[in-house]
This record gives structure tokens, sequence and C-alpha cells, in this order.
């Protein structure tokens, strides 16, 4: 692609060299840059992308997209140079790869927890209605079947765009993606066409990042504030800040709730370890699902189904088949009785949810919770997850999650700080995971249930920037082969 065109949507501050060069590809990493390609120049957390500019030419970057030109530009070298790096990166990305998501429709899914249960469900069922289409998220991005491996909850512009061509390509009709709130803050989706958004909750979470609940709920909001009008904007009536995340859009807004007055509601009628008996829109249905926020998150997807233009019957069919997300309040059944859950509750919100969820099962007995935190990462969520899984477990066991570059003990320690003597008498401490695990089935009796919290579908444990191969569920199956 000329230049002159990639550049067409994007205000220029100034233009050195020549804009009629041809584009190969582009890149915001110097380290994947080709011969011919436009490298885009961000500054980033942790370091600033203009000072990779020679290193981009030097592998063949033709031109630059940059906030400001170099002291001595080479004559064979476009300079294009912009207000914002972040903002512009979008709209080129878009326009490179042939502005995909208007090809598509395109729905995001915003909010601490239940992006990834809610995308999933939408493109498991859009499949089974007889679309074709495509899938961004957390545990795995698809383009139909093919499975292509997830860095990133959402993807950086420029991957995300190439992965959006690709579906295109693959003729998908509807792509369903989550939206995290880095995303959204750095503009990874700026120049996309989206058909609808859907709101889910707002809990703590990211403030590491963030830095105050009001930027992060700023952040989310932003989604549906650019939201075009011909778009919808679904949100949850249920939530705090519901309301607040589509007072500003332009995009029709309809509301679904468990509890309130609501375009889309829905209420539990039964409920058992297989599954529960809901009333949505009026209309009885069976669901592989248990637990009050998996009614949200179904609900979330009714809504959205109806508002894409389905009828009530052929949704609700849908939806009785469909069955949990890979790692999200995923079942197994021991030798000698017990049920392990494994959960990918990494919040305290979630840890909550999922509890309350497991002690809405009849007939369960005791419920050990192991849990850990996530190294690197909002630091004030540590203590409050130890005290909520402390409120509704009769043991925890707290242990390592994702170390990352922290020390995994002091990770604990911060956990254990939110914990009083008489919640201490319910913990026990083990920093080796598979060790914790292990203790958990050791205690555990016929009828208990023991949670497996924080990892979910994760196949790695990340120690000092190694990934070691870890797997929850796989962990749990050796353990019951060896008792
Ligand atoms: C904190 C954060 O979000 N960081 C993301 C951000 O990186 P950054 O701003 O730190 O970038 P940087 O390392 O300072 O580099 C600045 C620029 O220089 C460039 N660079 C850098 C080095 C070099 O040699 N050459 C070069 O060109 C980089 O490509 C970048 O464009 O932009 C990068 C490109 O999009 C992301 O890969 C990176 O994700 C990091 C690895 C990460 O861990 N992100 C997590 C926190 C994250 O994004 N999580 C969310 C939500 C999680 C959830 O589901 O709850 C997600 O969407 O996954
Ligand atoms: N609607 C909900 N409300 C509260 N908690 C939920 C909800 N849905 C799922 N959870 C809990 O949050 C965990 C994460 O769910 P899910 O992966 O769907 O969320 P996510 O928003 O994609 O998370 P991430 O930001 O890490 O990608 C689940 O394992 C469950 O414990
Ligand atoms: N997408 C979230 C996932 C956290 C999962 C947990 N296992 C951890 O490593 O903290 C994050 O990057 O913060
Ligand atoms: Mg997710």
């Amino acid at each position: 692609m000329i230049c002159n065109e990639l550049i067409k949507d994007i205000k220029c501050t100034d233009i050195l060299g020549d804009t009629n060069v041809s584009i190969s590809g582009v890149n915001i990493d110097s380290r994947k840059i080709k011969p011919g390609h436009l490298f885009v120049a961000i500054k980033g957390t942790q370091v600033d992308g203009h000072e990779y500019i020679d290193k981009a030419i030097l592998l063949g970057a033709v031109a630059v997209l940059c906030e400001k030109a170099p002291k001595e530009p080479l004559s064979d070298i476009t300079y294009i140079v912009v207000t914002s790096t972040e903002d512009a990166v979008g709209k080129v990305a878009t326009r490179f790869y042939g502005d995909p998501s208007k090809h598509l429709k395109l729905i995001g899914v915003t909010g601490t927890n239940g992006k990834t249960t809610i995308a999933t469900l939408l493109y498991n069922m859009f499949r089974k209605l007889g679309h074709r289409c495509g899938l961004l998220s957390t545990v795995c991005n698809y383009i139909e079947d093919e499975q292509i491996p997830a860095d990133h909850t959402t993807p950086d512009p420029i991957e995300l765009n190439e992965l959006l061509a690709k579906m295109v390509e693959q003729h998908c009709e509807y792509v369903f993606m989550e939206c995290s709130s880095h995303a959204i803050a750095q503009k990874r989706i700026g120049g996309l066409n989206f058909t609808g958004g859907i709101f889910t909750n707002l809990t703590r979470d990211h403030l590491d990042y963030h830095k105050t609940f009001e930027n992060y709920r700023n952040a989310k909001k932003s989604f549906f504030d650019h939201l075009p009008k011909s778009a919808f904007a679904i949100t949850n009536a249920d939530d705090k800040n519901g309301m607040v995340m589509v007072q500003n859009t332009k995009a029709t807004v309809k509301t679904y709730s468990v509890r309130t007055a609501a375009d889309f509601k829905a209420r539990i009628i039964e409920c058992h370890f297989q599954g529960m008996y809901l009333e949505i829109d009026g209309q009885e249905v069976g669901v592989q699902f248990i637990g009050k926020f998996n009614v949200s998150n179904l609900l979330a997807v009714y809504a959205t189904a109806r508002m894409l233009g389905k009828q009530r019957e052929e949704i609700l069919i849908a939806m009785s088949t469909l069955h949990s997300v890979n790692g999200r309040m995923d079942t197994l059944h021991s030798p000698q009785g017990f049920t392990a859950v494994v959960d990918y509750a990494h919040t305290p919100d979630a840890l909550k949810n999922v509890l309350l969820a497991i002690h809405e099962v009849d007939g369960k007995g005791h419920v050990i919770t192991v849990c850990g935190a996530g190294g690197n990462r909002d630091k004030g969520k540590r203590p409050l997850m130890a005290k909520q899984a402390v409120q509704l477990s009769d043991k925890v066991i707290i242990t390592s999650d994702n170390p990352r570059f922290e020390e995994p003990q002091d990770i604990i320690n911060d956990m254990l700080a939110g914990l009083d003597a008489q919640d201490m008498k319910k913990v026990l401490s083990i920093v080796d995971r598979r060790e914790a695990i292990r203790t958990a089935c050791m205690l555990a009796d016929k009828n208990d249930v023991v949670l497996v919290a924080g990892k979910g579908h994760e196949t790695y444990q990340e120690v000092k920037g190694v990934k070691h191969h870890f797997d929850d569920k796989e962990v749990l199956a050796e353990i019951f082969k060896q008792s």
C-alpha cells in the first residue's frame, strides 16, 4: 500500500520525505520490522519506541510514524509526525489491513469479570446457529475451528487487525472479542467499527496500571463513549457502574438484570451441580452452568443475540446445549468422591462469586480453597482475596499463582496481611502450588469441594520471565490417579 493511502485518516503535524513510498507492513515493535515496513514509535510503560527508530531503519523500515522527527532525518526515509502515535496506530493498522471490522459484525465485551465467558459463549452459540465466527479471547483466538494462541486478552492493534483481516478472508460473519481496560487505555482497539458492546461488571483489578478506580472505570467507559450511533450497548443494570458506562454513548442502550427492571431479565428456578433451570425473558430453559454470576453472563449472551436479530426460541435452544468455558467453573470428580473446581477467579469479586456459587449447590460438604495472587500485578487486591477466600471457605491454602518477578513468599505475605488471628486458624500457606493442591486433596472427604482458583485455563506458571509448564487440571488428574 502507498504511504499516502495509509495515512489518509490521520492528522499529521509534519511530514518529511516521500509519501509515495510503498509500505509492505506496519509494526510497533522494531524487532519485528521487515524491509519495506512502516515503524510506529510509541511511548510505552517501559521504554520509548522513539529510541528504536534507528534499529527499525536498520532492519529495513522505509517510513516512521512518530511524535517527533529526529534531529538528523535520513533522506531516503519518510517521517510522518503526529501528536499521538498511540491514537494514530489503530487507524493506520485498520487501513493497512483493509478495514476488516467494517466487513464483520464485531461485538466487544468489557468489564472486570465475565468477558471470556460471554465472548466464548457467543462464539459457540452463533456457530451452533449456523454462522461463521471468530473469537478473540484471553484463552485462545479462533477463526472458525482454527486455533491461534493468545498472549493477551486483547492483541496489539497490528496483530488485532491482521487477525480480523484473516477472519474476513475466511468469510466470518460475526466476531466476538474481549476489550481489556489496558487495550482500551492504550487504544489497541482504535479505528475498529463495532456493531455492539457489552458491559459485564466493574470491581477492583489492575490498579497497578490504572492507579485509581476512577481511571479504571473511565477506561472501560471510553469504549462505550466511542461506539457509533448504529451500534448497540448492552449494560448490566445490576452493577453500580452499569448506567455510568453508557451515559455518554451514542449507541442504542439496552439493559439486563437478574434483580431489577430491565430490557432483558432472568431468574433462577432451580440449581444443581449439573446446572440450573432459569427463566429468561419469560421462557424456561435448562442450562449446564451454575452460579448467579453465570445467569448474568447468560443473560448478556441472550440480550446480544436478540440485538443481533435472533429469535427467543432459537437462542434458548442453542443456550441449553452450551457448556462451561475452559478453566471457568471446570469440575473434576475425584475417585474419593470429592469435587474439584478449577476456576480463573483472580480478583476478590470473582473469588466471592465462585465461592457463593459453590455454596448454592445442594449436598456439598466442606469447601477447601487453594488460591494465590499474580506477581507484578495490583498488590491491593491480595489481602482482599485472602479475606474473601477465608470468609467463604472452611479451609484455605494460600499458594503461588504466577510470581513473575516477585518473591512468591512476599506475595503470600501480602495476602496473609489481610487476615486476623481468627482467620489464620483456617489457613495454611504452601509456596509450591502442586504441593498446595495435593494437600487440599488430602484434606478433602467425600462430598467436599476443592476450589483451585486463579489460573483456570493457564498451562504455565510464570517465574522470573520463564513460563514453566503447569496446569491445575492436569495436576489434579495426576493426584487422583496416584490415590
Ligand atoms: C502494561 C501493558 O499493558 N503493557 C503492554 C504495552 O507495553 P508497554 O507500553 O509497556 O511497551 P514498552 O515495553 O514500554 O515499549 C514501548 C514501545 O516500544 C516498542 N519497542 C520496545 C522494545 C524494542 O526493542 N523495540 C521496540 O520497538 C514496543 O513494541 C512498544 O511499542 O503494549 C505492548 C504492545 O501492545 C503490550 O505487549 C504490553 O503488554 C504487556 C506485555 C503486558 O503484560 N500486558 C498485560 C498487563 C495486559 O495487557 N493485560 C491485558 C488485560 C488482562 C486481563 O484480561 O485482565 C490484556 O489485554 O492482555
Ligand atoms: N459475571 C461475572 N461476575 C463476577 N465474576 C465472574 C463473572 N463471570 C465470571 N466470573 C469469575 O471471574 C473469573 C474470570 O472469568 P472470565 O475469564 O470470563 O473473565 P474475564 O473478564 O475474561 O477475565 P480477564 O480480565 O482475566 O480476561 C471466572 O473464573 C469466575 O470466577
Ligand atoms: N489477565 C490477567 C490474568 C491474571 C491471572 C492470574 N493467574 C495472574 O497471573 O495474575 C492479568 O494479566 O492480570
Ligand atoms: Mg478474559
